[in-house]
């Protein structure tokens, strides 16, 4: 009986991230009269995600760039997990931290594997290694890894090209990830969905994760901090979004959260943080009677139907199950409000409204079914009984 370590050869999940500070560092671009960056402090704790806003031309991408020296800083000092680094070799230095660009910055004559496998092959790790890695990472990154790995990125969508991205920065296991506008290039609902798995991923592999985002509401829901930067990336505030949104620092942090900033406190809750239902669920093929039998006896007047990975397919009243069949069918209603665990309950009141529904479907990992969200719930949140807070 060996008594070895409980990990696996694989030991990805449970990996932390490193913590970054950043020292007096400086940027002198040739020919500007004030620096980019102008000796900016920072210290980025193991494992958080700190996002990094600020006007146009105020230094967030020079900053996020001299943390892999994809930028050389002109002076100060860069500390990775206590390990000063500013003179360590740029390529040696990168392949330790994930970097993710807009579009995911995949090379177009490559594979989907291919891109993913780049840094493990620089790290010459073997043929079979990296197959597997891309694969666990496809997984991981939502897409069917036999469906996609061969495939080029012109043959995949914006947001899918957005997840090889991400799947690509994580391939060596970096503790550290750069995100620079990550989801600035796709619409709206692709974005949030993009969210919602990096929060799930993060969840997963707690790395140390600086994002620049001109989106103030994606800033709130993805950072454990903000920092908002003025010219010459001077902090102005670097905080909890809970506390940039109740006590902004002063006039500029104001203007820049913008209106509707008690709205935006909407945004700070998430759909897992209030109770769901769980209703009763019904696998496809299988007895109605049994179905509406448990959703008479629960005293649900819903049934929600799951496909054989729980995925759900739609939902129904228990009349028109009734009235459907003995055995419940497996079509999938493709207008079923359907919501991540990680969405704000913005998000969930406004899937509602374009559904003209009341209630939404609230998925999880894999999208397997969780339970779903009612709109009392969420009105309860938005006028909560007591007054605590309120005052401050
Ligand atoms: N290679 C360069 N040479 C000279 N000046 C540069 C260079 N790169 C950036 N700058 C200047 O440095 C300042 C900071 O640029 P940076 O790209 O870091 O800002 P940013 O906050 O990321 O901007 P944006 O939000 O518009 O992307 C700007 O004034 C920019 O014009």
């Amino acid at each position: 009986m060996s008594d070895t370590e409980t990990t696996t050869a694989t030991a990805t999940p449970g990996t932390t991230g490193a913590s970054i500070q950043l020292q007096q560092v400086t940027k002198e671009y040739a020919g500007q009269a004030q620096p980019a960056v102008d000796h900016i402090d920072l210290d980025i704790k193991a494992g958080e995600i700190l996002m990094l806003v600020g006007p146009s031309g105020c230094g967030k991408t020079t900053t996020l760039k001299m943390i892999n020296r994809l930028i050389e800083p002109t002076s100060g000092r860069i500390v990775l997990d206590g390990e000063d680094v500013t003179n360590q070799d740029a390529d040696q230095l990168r392949r330790h931290i994930g970097y993710v660009i807009q579009a995911g910055g995949l090379f177009p004559h490559m594979t989907v594997a291919a891109n993913v496998g780049l840094v493990p092959g620089m790290l010459k790790w073997d043929k079979q290694r990296i197959a597997e890695r891309t694969d666990e990472l496809l997984e991981l990154v939502g897409l069917e890894p036999g469906q996609y790995r061969d495939r080029y990125p012109r043959e995949l969508s914006g947001g899918q090209q957005q997840r090889v991205g991400v799947a690509r920065a994580l391939a060596a296991d970096p503790p550290v990830l750069l995100m620079d506008e990550p989801f600035g290039a796709v619409d709206p609902i692709t974005r949030q969905r993009l969210q919602d798995e990096l929060l799930n991923i993060q969840e997963e592999l707690g790395k140390t994760i600086v994002m620049v985002t001109h989106d103030f509401d994606e800033a709130v829901k993805l950072g454990d901090r903000i920092a908002i930067l003025d010219v010459g990336a001077r902090i102005v505030q670097l905080d909890t979004p809970e506390e940039l949104l109740q006590n902004p620092a002063d006039d500029f942090v104001v203007d820049f959260i913008g209106k509707g900033a008690a709205l935006k406190t909407l945004d700070l809750t998430r759909v897992s943080d209030v109770p769901l239902r769980t209703g009763t669920t019904a696998r496809a093929s299988t007895s109605t009677a049994d179905a509406v039998a448990a959703a008479r006896a629960a005293g649900d007047t819903y049934v929600v139907v799951l496909d054989q990975r729980d995925r759900p397919l739609r939902w129904h009243r228990i009349e028109e199950l009734e009235a459907a069949g003995e055995t419940i069918g497996s079509r999938a209603d493709e207008d079923l409000p359907t919501l991540s665990r990680r969405s704000t309950l913005n998000e969930a009141l406004d899937t509602m409204l374009t559904a003209s529904q009341n209630g939404v479907i609230v998925t999880g990992r894999r999208d397997a079914y969780v339970g779903f969200l009612t709109i009392d719930t969420v009105m309860s949140f938005m006028s909560p009984g007591d007054e605590a807070g309120a005052g401050s």
